[in-house]
């Protein structure tokens, strides 16, 4: 077996790449590249585990890490809440089926009229700010209904994660410093219009380590302890941040290391305390990154002073590498059971030195018209895309029981245009 390999989810076959049972070669065939294509068995299994570590939890999906909306559709009849960043996630999360009682909005620095949408919506919000807190009383007042309010709380923990993906540390933009919550609590209790029945933290993305989600969960029940006295807590959210293997070789916490590290520190503070609050967490990438392959065309392959294989993919469809530095696992899909005969470096079609996908990889012999498979694309994928350098936005498949669908529309030069208005006098 390769390395890459997850049975029942991405196999092997005939030397081609399959997913989900189908060959993406084919599928490559049938629906042209680029391609995203999702598991919806492996979507279902990545959420099942959580429901399995954390069964008393509420798991609000963080749907910035995928806007598909058949996606959030699966998740929610699988009972997911939403972790919503903005009105719109908002609503596309009450379109995907997700009830306002369980949407979370959770961005920073939100307009007054994205509060009024979220007030008027009936779902929950986590203040980031002072101003923030004042805005949403007033609005919430004039509109005559009171809102259910969490604080993020910003708990100082150091997350190991990229700088780029740390929410959590002191110069993080994110939260309320931890000596301020006591009296942000106390002054939300007294204004009209919300009701503060939540306390919320996320300290980043793509943790690879399971000490800081236990330091956020201790520092979070301090505060917990701090507030108890004068509010009746309802939920601590615990925000997400599981990371996943990206490289094959790297170990991984699981939901399972996640919960058994939270949860004893979770139950036997509230036991203390003599309170029973829901505990929420609030996963992305853990559920939807390895779900998802990104399929790419080889347009050419140049042996310059480096080997470079030019695809159709470039940091328009997956900016992950571009702006992180980050790994994706690289598979010659027609030759997936092919040995390493060379090193190339990917690159896509973007006119930036920085459009690599993967550098120095060895690889089977790559020629012109093979497909390469990019790994777990599923979180921060698509979601992330552009139309940059004029490149409209590709397909994306979802496979289930040896069917493929079509969830997004591959699209065209018209798309390129929306929008866009010509004055009458350049008509
Ligand atoms: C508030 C909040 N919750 C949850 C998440 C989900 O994080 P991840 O996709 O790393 O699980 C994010 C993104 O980092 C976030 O900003
Ligand atoms: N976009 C980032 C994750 C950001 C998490 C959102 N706070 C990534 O691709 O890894």
């Amino acid at each position: 077996m390769k390395n890459f390999e997850i049975p029942g989810h991405l196999e092997v076959k005939n030397g081609h790449l399959h997913i989900g049972g189908m060959d993406t070669v084919e599928l490559a065939r049938e629906y042209g590249t680029p391609l995203y294509i999702t598991s919806e068995d492996r979507l279902r299994d990545n959420f099942g585990r959580f429901k399995k570590a954390f069964p008393d939890a509420h798991i609000y999906f963080a749907a910035k890490s995928n806007n598909n909306i058949v996606v959030q559709r699966i998740l929610a009849r699988e009972g997911a809440g939403a972790d919503a960043f903005s009105d719109g996630e908002i609503y596309l999360a009450r379109l995907a089926g997700i009830p306002p009682e369980k949407i979370l909005f959770t961005g920073n620095s939100k307009t007054d009229a994205e509060l009024e949408y979220a007030v008027n919506s009936g779902v929950m919000v986590s203040v980031d700010s002072h101003d923030e807190l004042i805005s949403l009383s007033g609005i919430a007042s004039r509109l005559g209904k009171e809102v259910k309010i969490a604080f993020r709380v910003n708990p100082d923990v150091s997350a190991d994660a990229h700088p780029k993906l740390a929410t959590g540390l002191k110069t993080s933009k994110f939260g309320i410093p931890s000596q301020e919550i006591v009296s942000t609590y106390k002054k939300a209790k007294e204004l009209p219009g919300v009701n503060p029945v939540g306390i919320h933290c996320h300290i980043g993305s793509q943790i690879l380590e399971i000490s800081p989600f236990a330091e956020a969960m201790s520092k979070m029940m301090d505060l917990v302890e701090a507030i108890s006295g004068f509010i009746d807590l309802e939920f601590v959210d615990i925000g997400g941040g599981l990371g996943i293997p990206y490289q094959k070789d790297v170990r991984a916490p699981t939901p399972q290391d996640w919960a058994d590290a939270v949860l004893p520190i979770f139950r036997e503070r509230c036991a203390k305390l003599g309170i029973n609050p829901e505990l929420h967490i609030e996963p992305g990438r853990y559920i939807t990154a390895d779900t998802t392959i990104l399929l790419a065309h080889v347009n050419t392959v140049k042996k310059a002073y480096k080997n470079f294989v030019g695809t159709d993919v470039g940091f328009n469809l997956l900016i992950r590498p571009a702006m992180y530095d980050s790994y994706h696992e690289v598979v010659v899909a027609n030759k997936a059971d092919g040995t390493a005969a060379d090193t190339y470096t990917v690159v896509g079609p973007i006119c930036e030195t920085g459009d690599i996908l993967a550098k120095d990889r060895k690889l089977p012999e790559i020629k012109k018209d093979d497909i390469i498979a990019l790994l777990d694309a599923g979180a921060y994928g698509f979601c992330m895309s552009s139309q940059y350098v004029g490149r409209p936005r590709c397909a994306e498949v979802l496979v289930h029981e040896g069917k493929a669908d079509l969830i997004r529309k591959r699209e065209t030069y018209d798309d390129l245009l929306q929008n866009q208005i010509i004055p009458g006098r350049l008509l």
